[in-house]
C-alpha cells in the first residue's frame, strides 16, 4: 500500500518533473487498455518514458505503451498516462496508484480514467461506452486496498467517504457531449467491478457478478480513484465496452486479450473524441469532492 512508500518518493517524481517540464497539468488522464492513442492529440507535448521518471513503476501488457505525456487539449494543461499499471502484473497497490499522487502534488485537480471492460448487462454492447456512476472495489474488502497502512494526512483523512467518487457534473456534461456527437446510441451509466484477474472470471463468478448488479468487470481503475478521491481529485470514469462476459455454460465463446485491443483501436476515435470534448468544456478550477 502506499504506506510502503514515503511522502518523499511521490515528492521526488512531483519535483524531477517539475523541473523536466514546464507543463503544470490541471487535468490527468490514464488511458486504458488500446485507448493510448489519446495522449498522440495532446499539443505541444513533452513527454517521458515511465522508466525516466523516480519511482514510476514499467508498464508490461500489451497495448500500454509506458509514456508520461504532457501537453494542451483544448486549451486546458493535461498530463496523460499511456500505459496504466495494474495489480495483476505484479505491482504492489502503491506502485499501481503511485502516479495519482504525483499527480496531485503536480497540481492536478480532475483525473479521467478510462478502461476496457467486459459487459455482464444486457444493455451494455461491444463497442458501447459506459460512463462509470460508481465502482465496486472488490480485492478492498479483502484488504487489498491501496489505502492500508498508516494514512498519509498530507493526502487525505484517514477514514474517506466514497459516496461520490465519480463527480456527477462531469457524467452529465459527458451525457450532454454525448448528444452533441451522437453518440448517444452506444453511451449510458452503469457500475464498474473490479476483479484482481490476471484470469478472466468463471462463469460462475460473471454470474455472481451480474446478480450483484455490476454492468461492467475489468481489472483496473478502482485503487487508482480510491487514492483519487482520497487526495481530494475530482473524477470521471468511463469503460470501453470490449466484449460480453460469458454468463451460460452453452456460451462456447471465451474472451481473450487480443480482442479486447481490437474493439479499443476501433472505437478509440469515438473514446477520444468524448475525453477531448469533455475536457474542453469542464470547468478547471473545481477542487472535487
Ligand atoms: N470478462 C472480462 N472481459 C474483459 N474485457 C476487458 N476486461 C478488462 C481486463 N483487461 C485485461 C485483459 O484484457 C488487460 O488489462 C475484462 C475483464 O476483466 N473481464
Amino acid at each position: 500500500s502506499p504506506a510502503d512508500l514515503s511522502h518523499d518518493e511521490y515528492q521526488t517524481a512531483a519535483d524531477w518533473l517539475r523541473t523536466h517540464t514546464r507543463h503544470r497539468p490541471e487535468v490527468a488522464i490514464i488511458c486504458g487498455s488500446g485507448l493510448g492513442m489519446l495522449a498522440d492529440t495532446l499539443g505541444c507535448q513533452e513527454s517521458f518514458a515511465y522508466s525516466d521518471v523516480p519511482g514510476f513503476p514499467q508498464s508490461t501488457v500489451q497495448g500500454h505503451a509506458g509514456r508520461l505525456v504532457f501537453g494542451v487539449l483544448k486549451g486546458k494543461m493535461c498530463v496523460c498516462m499511456q500505459g496504466r499499471f495494474h495489480m495483476y502484473e505484479g505491482h504492489t497497490l502503491s506502485k499501481t496508484t503511485f502516479p495519482v499522487r504525483v499527480f496531485k502534488l503536480l497540481g492536478v485537480k480532475t483525473l479521467i480514467v478510462t478502461n476496457a471492460a467486459g459487459s455482464l448487462a444486457d444493455g451494455l454492447q461491444p463497442g458501447d461506452i459506459m460512463i462509470i456512476k460508481d465502482h465496486i472495489n472488490f480485492p478492498g474488502f479483502v484488504g487489498l486496498n491501496p489505502l492500508i497502512g498508516p494514512n498519509d494526512d498530507k493526502f487525505g483523512p484517514r477514514f474517506p467517504a466514497m459516496s461520490n467518487c465519480y463527480d456527477k457534473e462531469l457524467r452529465c456534461l459527458a451525457t450532454e457531449i454525448g448528444k452533441q456527437l451522437e453518440i448517444t446510441g452506444l453511451m449510458r451509466e452503469g457500475v464498474y467491478a473490479m476483479v484482481g484477474g490476471p484470469n478472466f472470471e468463471s462463469i460462475a463468478e460473471a454470474r455472481l457478478l451480474h446478480r450483484l448488479g455490476v454492468d461492467a468487470v475489468g481489472m483496473s481503475t478502482a485503487p487508482e480513484v480510491v487514492v483519487a478521491t482520497h487526495c481530494g481529485l475530482r473524477v470521471f470514469g468511463l469503460s470501453l465496452i470490449t466484449n460480453k462476459v460469458v454468463k451460460t455454460y452453452e456460451d462456447s465463446d471465451s474472451v481473450n486479450h487480443e480482442g479486447v485491443l481490437e474493439v479499443s483501436r476501433l472505437r478509440s476515435v469515438t473514446v477520444q473524441q468524448l475525453v477531448t470534448e469533455l475536457i474542453g468544456k469542464m470547468d478547471i478550477n473545481n477542487n472535487g469532492p
